[in-house]
């Protein structure tokens, strides 16, 4: 058996300089075997031995945690696009909904189970796409302990699931690994500027405690790994009061409700719409446009496309709040040959449509 081994971490997003500007780029980093520092020189677990049998023929099987959130939704439509996939989603519904996965309920490729990922799951899968997590600040904070256990017992869960059954096993991470930045823009080289102790620390040291359990276990047991840094998505599907940014805007501007934009309102963040997301996710996990906007602009951007009759105003803000994020994709793009396609303007409206439809207010 081949010894190589790859390791690739990865940011995925889009950047945008200016609603005019197009933008793109995605980056990754990847170390290969042998010279590589983080390279295990374990061989990754065994699969089944069923599925090594001259004759067996099977689907390849992929759980996904978090798939009833908004990002592991459309996941799971990409991948059951593709015959020869069968999709298993485990979700405890904290922050998802089954409604985003109606359409496969009675898809024979497919399966829904409500797991909480903090207990032991036992399934047989070849690979696992590892989502499950509030996302949304205000969700995150919410239940700060219940949070650190999702990023850290369940990604133990997940690791070890994926160490029986010789999986290889996708973490989404976050940009919130680096905190506050003062680096910029991040490169996957920069180890952040994250407060430990601040009312974030559940989910950006959750998730920075993540990504060590994805490395150790690699060293130390040979998994397959894939670690993606999503900075900010946006797209159809969102909870309309979810408190995200973008989600805010869109339901704010679609009620004839003022636009907040949280003080100082020049902290900036890149946007990348979620089908970009999806395609950088499967790459990734497959593989051996983003740009800039303060969050002034963005409201700027929303009320000019959707309502130009609402008002902006200014809001406190939460504490330790980053200042500026804009990730540097290059090695997405040189390595997966990815890159965010669909522009801040062109993925608002696809976006608007879907919130019109639930909120239940037509264009005027
Ligand atoms: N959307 C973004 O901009 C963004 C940015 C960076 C990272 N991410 C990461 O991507 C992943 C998905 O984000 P999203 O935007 O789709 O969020 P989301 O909140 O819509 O989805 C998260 C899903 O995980 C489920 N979940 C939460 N805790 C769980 C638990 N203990 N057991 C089982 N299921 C659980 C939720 O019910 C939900 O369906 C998360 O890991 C998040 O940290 C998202
Ligand atoms: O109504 C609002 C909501 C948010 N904001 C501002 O918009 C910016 C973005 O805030 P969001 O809540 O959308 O998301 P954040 O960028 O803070 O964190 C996100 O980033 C990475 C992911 O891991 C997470 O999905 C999420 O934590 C912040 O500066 C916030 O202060 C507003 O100005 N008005």
């Amino acid at each position: 058996m081949s010894l190589r081994r790859f390791l690739i971490y990865t940011y995925i997003y889009i950047d945008i300089k200016s609603p005019e500007t197009e933008v793109e780029i995605a980056e990754m980093a990847t170390e290969e075997s042998n010279g590589g520092k983080n390279i295990s020189s374990k061989p990754p677990p065994e699969p089944s031995p069923l599925r090594r049998a001259k004759f067996f023929k099977a689907n390849m099987r992929i759980l996904v945690t978090g798939g009833a959130g908004f990002i592991g939704s459309h996941l799971v439509d990409k991948l059951m696009e593709n015959e020869e996939n069968m999709v298993i989603v485990a979700d405890n519904y904290f922050t998802g909904s089954k409604d985003n996965l109606r359409q496969w309920f009675d898809h024979p490729r497919f399966e829904l189970i409500r797991h909480d990922i903090t207990k032991p799951l036992l399934v047989e899968v070849d690979k696992i796409y590892h989502l499950a997590c509030p996302a949304s600040p205000i969700f995150y904070k919410y239940n700060a302990v219940k949070t650190i256990k999702t990023n850290v017992i369940g990604t133990l869960n997940m690791l070890g699931l994926a160490k029986r059954v010789g999986a290889r096993i996708l973490l989404t991470s976050t940009s919130e690994v680096y905190g506050d930045p003062l680096v910029h823009p991040q490169t996957e080289d920069y180890w952040g500027n994250v407060n430990p102790i601040g009312v974030r620390s559940c989910y950006d040291e959750g998730k920075r405690v993540a990504e060590t359990l994805m490395f150790d276990y690699h060293r130390q047991h040979g998994i397959e790994i894939r670690i993606a840094r999503i900075f900010n998505t946006y797209g159809p599907r969102m909870n309309i009061d979810d408190g995200r940014v973008v989600s805010n805007f869109l339901a704010q501007a679609i009620r004839d409700e003022p636009l907040t934009v949280q003080l100082p309102g020049t902290q900036t963040r890149s946007f990348c719409y979620v089908a970009d997301m999806v395609d950088g996710l499967i790459r990734l996990m497959e593989g051996d446009n983003t740009g800039e906007f303060t969050m002034l602009e963005l409201a700027e951007t929303v009320k000019e496309m959707i309502n130009p009759a609402i008002e902006i105003i200014k809001v406190e803000n939460t504490p330790d709040d980053p200042r500026q994020r804009k990730p540097d994709i290059t090695k997405a793009k040189e390595l997966l040959g990815w890159e965010p396609r669909i522009k801040l303007h062109d993925g608002i409206p696809l976006m608007e449509e879907d919130f019109r439809k639930r909120i239940g207010i037509l264009r005027k």
